[in-house]
């Protein structure tokens, strides 16, 4: 099982959504921005160092969610989520093609990727 970490960014009351490219596996299905856990690497380190690689700020991290295994078939993630906000940087995206910030409202429009569907039920349970 692969373990991932990710991030649920809030700024105000919007929340950061990023589209997987075509050239990636899963392609154009949004996420939350994250990445697979080294070896040994420590979840929280892992989440601030991915989000640093792919969005170019700096986080800190607020809250964590309930870890959420998805089977895709051909691997299996645990989708370890945390909530942060920003405190610096300049968001450029450096893997993905798009990023939204949504209401809360707004989340279901998007086609996510599998393994975020309960991420984003938990989170909107928990904030509404
Ligand atoms: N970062 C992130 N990955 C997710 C989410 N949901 C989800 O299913 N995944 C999957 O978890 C894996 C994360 O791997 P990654 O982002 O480090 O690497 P990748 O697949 O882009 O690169 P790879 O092709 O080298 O494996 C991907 O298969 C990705 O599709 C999510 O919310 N955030």
């Amino acid at each position: 099982m692969i373990k991932v970490t990710c991030a649920i960014i809030i700024k105000h009351d919007l929340i950061l959504a990023v589209q997987r490219s075509g050239k990636m596996k899963m392609p154009f299905k949004w996420e939350f921005p994250g990445g697979k856990v080294e070896e040994q690497e420590d979840e929280t380190l892992c989440i601030q160092r991915e989000i640093k690689e792919e969005l170019n700020v700096e986080i800190r991290i607020l809250d964590r969610l309930s870890p959420a295994t998805h089977d895709y078939g051909t691997f299996t993630i645990q989708l370890i989520p945390f909530i942060a906000t920003i405190i610096s940087g300049e968001l450029l995206l450096q893997e993905h093609q798009a990023h939204r910030w949504l209401t809360k409202d707004e989340l279901w429009d998007l086609d996510w990727a599998e393994a975020d569907v309960p991420v984003v039920q938990e989170f909107l349970t928990r904030n509404t």
